[in-house]
Order: C-alpha cells, then sequence, then structure tokens
C-alpha cells in the first residue's frame, strides 16, 4: 500500500475515532442532525474473513500439488499439466483479487429530511441533467425523449434544473423529437407534480398503469396518455420515413441547421436551446416556470477524431458552463430514465454535508434494468456486482464511475487536485445577459467545433478520458488519483432503469468493448498500481483489477475447457484419484467458493436459476467476448488498431422480444464467437463420451483418476445444453446456423485428434 494512503487513511480513521468520542461525551445529537449522510459497515466481515482464510489455505494446496506432481520431461501429459497448472494459479490469484472487494462492503444512507431542513428551494444548488445518444436507429428518439423528460420531472425547482441533449448521431429527428417533448412537458410536468407519478417515464409510467382510483385522476391520466400516444406515434412516423415532414421544418428554425448534405459524421456544430429557463415564457399549463432544454450536436467531420461519448460529455460541460454551469451534473445514457423523482436531493446529501461533502467528487448508482427476465437468462442484472461488489469498494471511500447514473460535482471533472482544496459549489451561471440568443447560440458553438480542443488539456486532464473505450473507468480512477473520495449508493428503489441487451451477439458485443476497454486501462498511464501508487489504498486498486483483468482470465479458463476434456478423452489424468487425500482441497476450493457464490447471489433476492444462468454466461464471455476483447487490446497496445465504440442496440424485433420474454437464447448470427462457443460445448461432450467410455470399458485402468475431469465435463456439458439444442433441435431464427454447426464439429474433432501430437 502507498505511503501516504495508508497515513491519510489513518488519519482518518483517528478523526472518526474522535468523532465518536465526542458522540459519546453527548454532543453526539447535535451532531447527528447535523450531518446529512451515514456509512454503515456491513455485517458478517469476520465470518467472511475467516472463510476467505480456509479457502486461501486450500487453494495453497491445489497449488503445492501441481507443483511437485509435474509430469517429468517426455512423458505424457506434461504440456497439459503445465499449462492447467498456470491456469489454477491464475484462477487463485484472481480470486484473491476478487476478495478485496468482499473485505470492507459499506453502505451509504442519506438524510434526505435534515438536508429539507437545511436548504429551502431558494438555497438548493443548481443541477445540469446531460443526455447522450449517437444513433436514431439504435436508440429510437421516443426512447431517448422518455429519459429527457423524466429528467425535467424530477421533484425538484425547474429554475435550478437543466437538460442537455447530446446527439452524436446528428439526427434532426431526433431534434424532431426533443421540439415535441418539449411542448408535451408542459403538461406532462404539472401532472408528474400533482399526482406524485413516478416512474417520471411516460412509456414506462402509461404501461404500469393498470387502473387508477380517483376520477379527477382518471380523467386527466387519460388525457395525458393521449396527447403522449399522439406524439409518440408522430415521431415514429417521421422516423419510419426516416424524415421531419415539410410543414413542421418550417415551424422551427433550428431545422434549418439540416440540408441534404447533413451526415452523421460530416455537419457543423448544431446547439439550438429548445427551452430557456429564464425566458418567461417558457411555463406550463400551471404557469411555473420549466426547466432550461438544450439541444445539442457538436461538430463531426470525417478526418477529426470525435471520441465517442467522452467528446460527447466534454462539449456537454463547456456548453453547459456558458449557460447554467451548475455544479453538479448527472450523467445519463439515453435510455436510462430517472425511476425516483427524490434522487437529486437524496444525492445532495453527500455532497453538501458539512464535514464529509467537500472532497466527494461523485455519486454513483448502480446500473439496473427495466427489462430483466425472472432468471435473467443473459445475466443481465449484475446483482452482485451492484450489492457487493461496489459497495465492498466503496468501503475505501471510493466508487467506480460506471459512465451514466452517476452525479459529477463540476469541478472535480474539469481536473482540480484535491489538495489543500475546498471544494464550494455556490457557482454562479457565467451566462452574461446581455447577449442576443444569435450571439450566445454563436459563443456556444464555437466551443463544440472539432478544432476547439486541439492543444488544450480536455481528453487528458480536463473533463473524461480519451482514448479508452470504457472512459468512465478511466476517468473515476484519475479523479480518485487526484485525491477526491466518492460515494456509491444503492438505494432500495432503483433510481435509474436501462435497457439490458436482448440478444447474446449483442451482450458478447457490450461485454467485448468492456472487457477490452479495462484491459486497456491497465496498459495505459491510468494502472491502479502504477498510476494509483500512493493516491489510493491498495485495496482500491486490486478492486480495479476485478474488472481490469476479465480479458486476460478468458486465458486460463479457455485453458480448462479446452485441455481437459482432450485430455479426457485421451485418457490423460490431471487430477487427483478419488481415494487420494489431495482431492480434498480442490473440492473444497470448487464446492465452498461455489456455494458461497450461489449463497451470495441467492441473497440479492433472486433464483437458484438466475444464479444458474449467471454461471453459464460468465463461461460464455470468459471464452468469447473476454477473449476477443483480450486479443483486441494486444492489436491496440502494438499499435495496430484503434479505439472504437460500438453503440449497444437498444431496440429488438417482435420476434426476437418474445424470445428474450420466454427466456429462450436468440444466438442468431454468423460471428466467430458463436463457432467458438459451440466447439468449446462439443469438446467437452466429446471429452465426457470419450471419459465414460473408458472409465466403463477399462476398470483395471484405475479410472478413478478421471472421474473428476469426467465430473467437471459434465458440468461444462450440463451448462452448455440450450448451446447443443441450438445446434441440433431448434430450427428458428435463434438458433445457431447449420454453417456453425458444422465448422464447429470439425474444429472440435480436429482439436482432439490433433492433441496427441501436441502433448
Ligand atoms: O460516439 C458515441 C457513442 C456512444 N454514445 C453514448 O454513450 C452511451 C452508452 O453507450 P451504449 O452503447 O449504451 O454502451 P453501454 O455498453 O451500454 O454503456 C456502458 O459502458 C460505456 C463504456 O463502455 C459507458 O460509457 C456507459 O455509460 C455505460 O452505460 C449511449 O447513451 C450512447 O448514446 C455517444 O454519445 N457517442
Ligand atoms: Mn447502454
Amino acid at each position: 500500500m502507498g505511503e501516504r494512503g495508508e497515513r491519510r487513511e489513518e488519519r482518518g480513521e483517528r478523526r472518526e475515532e474522535r468523532g465518536e468520542r465526542r458522540e459519546e461525551r453527548g454532543e453526539g445529537m447535535g451532531e447527528r442532525e447535523e450531518r446529512l449522510f451515514e456509512t454503515k459497515v456491513g455485517r458478517c466481515r469476520g465470518v467472511d474473513r475467516v472463510f476467505a482464510s480456509t479457502v486461501f489455505g486450500a487453494m495453497c494446496l491445489i497449488w503445492a500439488y501441481r507443483v511437485r506432481n509435474i509430469p517429468t520431461v517426455g512423458s505424457s501429459g506434461r504440456l497439459a499439466w503445465l499449462s492447467v497448472m498456470l491456469s489454477e494459479f491464475a484462477f487463485g490469484l484472481y480470486w484473491i483479487i476478487t476478495q478485496s472487494v468482499r473485505w470492507r462492503i459499506s453502505f451509504q444512507i442519506p438524510f434526505k429530511h435534515n438536508l429539507l431542513q437545511r436548504y429551502d428551494e431558494e438555497n438548493l444548488p443548481a443541477v445540469d441533467i446531460f443526455v447522450c445518444t449517437a444513433d436514431p436507429i439504435l436508440e429510437p428518439p421516443c426512447m431517448v425523449i422518455n429519459t429527457v423528460l423524466s429528467a425535467m420531472a424530477y421533484n425538484y425547482p425547474p429554475n435550478k434544473l437543466s437538460v442537455y441533449l447530446s446527439d452524436d448521431g446528428g439526427s434532426e429527428l431526433t431534434f424532431y423529437a426533443l421540439l415535441r417533448a418539449s411542448i408535451f412537458s408542459k403538461h406532462w410536468l404539472p401532472f408528474c407534480r400533482r399526482f406524485n407519478v413516478e416512474p417520471m417515464s411516460p412509456e414506462a409510467f402509461f404501461a404500469s398503469q393498470i387502473n387508477s382510483t380517483t376520477t379527477e385522476y382518471a380523467q386527466q391520466c387519460l388525457f395525458i396518455k393521449k396527447l403522449y400516444e399522439e406524439m409518440k406515434s408522430e415521431i415514429e412516423s417521421s422516423v419510419g420515413k426516416g424524415k421531419v415532414p415539410e410543414n413542421v421544418r418550417s415551424e422551427h428554425r433550428g431545422f434549418k441547421e439540416w440540408n441534404g448534405k447533413t451526415t452523421k459524421q460530416d455537419h457543423q456544430a448544431i446547439v439550438e436551446m429548445i427551452m430557456d429557463g429564464r425566458d418567461r415564457n417558457a411555463i406550463d399549463e400551471d404557469g411555473l416556470q420549466l426547466p432550461t432544454l438544450v439541444y445539442l450536436a457538436r461538430e463531426k467531420r470525417p478526418n477529426y477524431p470525435h471520441h465517442f461519448k467522452a467528446g460527447a460529455i466534454n462539449a456537454l460541460i463547456r456548453v453547459s458552463s456558458e449557460i447554467s454551469n451548475a455544479p453538479f451534473i448527472l450523467n445519463l445514457d439515453c435510455d436510462m430514465y430517472p425511476n425516483n423523482a427524490n434522487t437529486i436531493q437524496e444525492t445532495l446529501c453527500f455532497f453538501l454535508d458539512k464535514t464529509k461533502g467537500h472532497d466527494i467528487a461523485y455519486v454513483q448508482f448502480p446500473q439496473s434494468f427495466s427489462n430483466i427476465t425472472k432468471n435473467d437468462h443473459y445475466a443481465n442484472s449484475y446483482l452482485v456486482i451492484n450489492k457487493f461488489e461496489l459497495a465492498g469498494i466503496s468501503g475505501y471511500g471510493v466508487s467506480l464511475f460506471c459512465g451514466t447514473g452517476c452525479f459529477h460535482r463540476r469541478e472535480s471533472l474539469l481536473g482540480a487536485y484535491l489538495r489543500g482544496y475546498k471544494a464550494k459549489w455556490e457557482i454562479k451561471p457565467k451566462i452574461n445577459d446581455n447577449r442576443s440568443i444569435d450571439e450566445l447560440n454563436q459563443a456556444l458553438k464555437s466551443l463544440v467545433t472539432c478544432t476547439y480542443e486541439e492543444g488544450t488539456q480536455w481528453g487528458k486532464e480536463m473533463g473524461l478520458v480519451y482514448g479508452i473505450s470504457v472512459e468512465d473507468i478511466a476517468t473515476g480512477l484519475a479523479i480518485s488519483c487526484r485525491g477526491w473520495k466518492s460515494i456509491y449508493y444503492n438505494p432500495e428503489r432503483k433510481a435509474f432503469l436501462g435497457i439490458a441487451p436482448t440478444t447474446l451477439d449483442v451482450a458478447c458485443l457490450q461485454h467485448k468493448r468492456w472487457s477490452q476497454g479495462m484491459f486497456q486501462v491497465f496498459f495505459s498511464k491510468y494502472c491502479p498500481f502504477i498510476y494509483g501508487h500512493g493516491k489510493i489504498n491498495l485495496g482500491v486498486q486490486m478492486g480495479y483489477c476485478n474488472y481490469l483483468f476479465w480479458a486476460p482470465m478468458s486465458l486460463p479458463t479457455l485453458c480448462y475447457v479446452i485441455v481437459l476434456p482432450i485430455c479426457l478423452l485421451h485418457g490423460i489424468p490431471l487430477f487427483p484419484q478419488l481415494s487420494s487425500i489431495w482431492l480434498l482441497p480442490f473440492a473444497y476450493a470448487f464446492l465452498s467458493t461455489y456455494g458461497y457464490s450461489f449463497c451470495e447471489y441467492l441473497s440479492c433476492g433472486s433464483t437458484a436459476k438466475g444464479w444458474w444462468n449467471l454461471q453459464r454466461i460468465k463461461l460464455i464471455h470468459r471464452t468469447t467476448s473476454y477473449f476477443f476483447g483480450f486479443i483486441d487490446t494486444m492489436t491496440k497496445q502494438l499499435g495496430l488498431s484503434q479505439t472504437n465504440f460500438l453503440i449497444t442496440d437498444k431496440v429488438a424485433t417482435e420476434d426476437i422480444q418474445k424470445r428474450y420474454e420466454q427466456e429462450i437464447f436468440h444466438f442468431g448470427g454468423f460471428s466467430i464467437m458463436l463457432t467458438i462457443l459451440a466447439t468449446v460445448a462439443l469438446l467437452n461432450l466429446f471429452g465426457l463420451i470419450g471419459g465414460i467410455k473408458r472409465t466403463l470399458m477399462d476398470l483395471k485402468f484405475n479410472s478413478s483418476h478421471l472421474m473428476v475431469q469426467i465430473s467437471l465435463s459434465l458440468l461444462v456439458v450440463m451448462i452448455n445444453l440450450p448451446v447443443y439444442e441450438a445446434l441440433f433441435i431448434r430450427s428458428d431464427k435463434g438458433s445457431i446456423p447449420s454453417s456453425i454447426m458444422i465448422k464447429s464439429i470439425i474444429l472440435a474433432s480436429l482439436a482432439c485428434c490433433l492433441a496427441p501430437f501436441i502433448y
């Protein structure tokens, strides 16, 4: 651990102790009322630690067994043994890393009432909300405006709220949708206010609406629903046609920005203040002010890098600083709609706390999704990560920045260091009211040209970090290393809900980008062990590596699921026989870690089948997405390819949606990932059949030597049942194409036949 980090922590602990003592002396009560949040330590820490030590012991025994029993040079199976040994080393080391996030689990509890007592509406700080979208097809404008409308409908003074939409798709369809949303908001916001509507996303709200209770409410509900449906169908029909109707174009001067030549990759900067919060005419049907609403499409030219989402957020930071310049910024992906009307107040409890608030850079909420099925067959819900792992890292006073659902202190995003610095939030908008709207627009556009950032610190010391496809992780790390604290807050009612992938290939592409980006962080200047040395706790450094090592951990997994069945087929034992005492550490390590993971999962309130599904997806990602992520990182390190960002598809055809809801895997497609997936599944099936045959036929061979391999292959086969089904039984669009089936049969057979030459 970095010495400085340690010392700082000691100091922190001492400060806490002092606080406790003061409380004992009877000054506690007043202080408690003053406090705006509290940190609670997770229970069972002691039990957890004892358990972890026993697993560690078992692992050491396994390593010892492997090293002591390496086959001599020239004997069969030496290479296999060595590769399995290395894999087990890797598994063990990775397991140690995963413990770092379970060592100090802690939870945050904000005291909203204390905040509301201390601050009335007048005194509350302004908040800017950034929404990013990048493609009107993959991210339908209707979905985008639902997020925007929910953000506008927060239970927060509208004059303190500004919503900025960055459209990297540069699409007039999205602009049109936003324009329509601004009109609809004049009805929607008062409606939300009157009836405390939650969720504030009209789409989600009307979908969950069954029968109303009061007649007044019912009438209004019906009226608003009709307005919403009208707006939705108009937007969808324009999207269907691919253009905005001529009569609408003439209604707003903003449309002049689009001409025949405008494309996603090539257009001038477009900034439109759709609603200006200071404008007396921007009022809703109750005569109350509306939040400021701004549309932004930064300039894009083919020969200039735009740095994807990081570039978009940085442009938003600059534009918003000229308009509202709020001290706090909420970042949202366009599918992540706010689901709790009071989230802003809860978050401010952390930032505005008198003693601990000033050094908090950001407050991250977990990523949750609205479309999770009962047994979550693509393991989209990240239950354990959200409930335990991120809370575990937050025990060190640091949270990961996950890109969306995160409130930032503006200064922390601008590269400020915390050292000797007292963060303040009484920042005023820079806006010069004397400027005409045209002058202001001109000034704003000049901030988001392609060349604006040349020769500046943007993307390096300022704003979100460039060049890494998980800009969020790298940026969070950089901020923490500048001395800031951060909070991970996982409230009972989900604060934000997004859309999770509904097909396997979309899920795999997303995980490939993540694993690639995170491993890239490890090699970049932001490597937690080097960049973070002496600045963040060792536990945090290791905590990050839980995720940064997703990609390289694909190698030992691949080795295990390929070498084991091949050896089984050829009768080469790799594990102790059943009667050996050395089997115990293997059995204990395996059963206890999986047992623990099972309990952990169930304690998140999900089903046993969900856990089983999670194990399958983990295997799939580790053998495909992470493996390709690994290769991608390597080619990038060698300078052979560049950072990319493939947007996650957020629409599903009816066919796909139906299969998703029935929890049937949608493999579909012809990717090389599917070939690997199918080959691994077949290889284990061959191994299992061969192994069982051997055991039955050749009892003298002391086949109990193979029992462990048989059991492991059996598990892999069981977990792959949906793959065999998709290969041989199913024939719908979600099944695996026959060309891939043939390829994988050939590959698996080749691997089996060629193996003896290699070993
Ligand atoms: O050039 C781009 C590409 C993407 N986006 C936006 O970035 C967001 C996230 O993209 P998405 O395709 O949904 O990726 P996910 O994998 O779901 O995103 C997760 O992972 C990303 C890092 O890989 C983070 O940036 C995201 O916040 C986090 O939700 C979306 O709103 C996009 O519109 C842009 O604004 N510009
Ligand atoms: Mn997303």
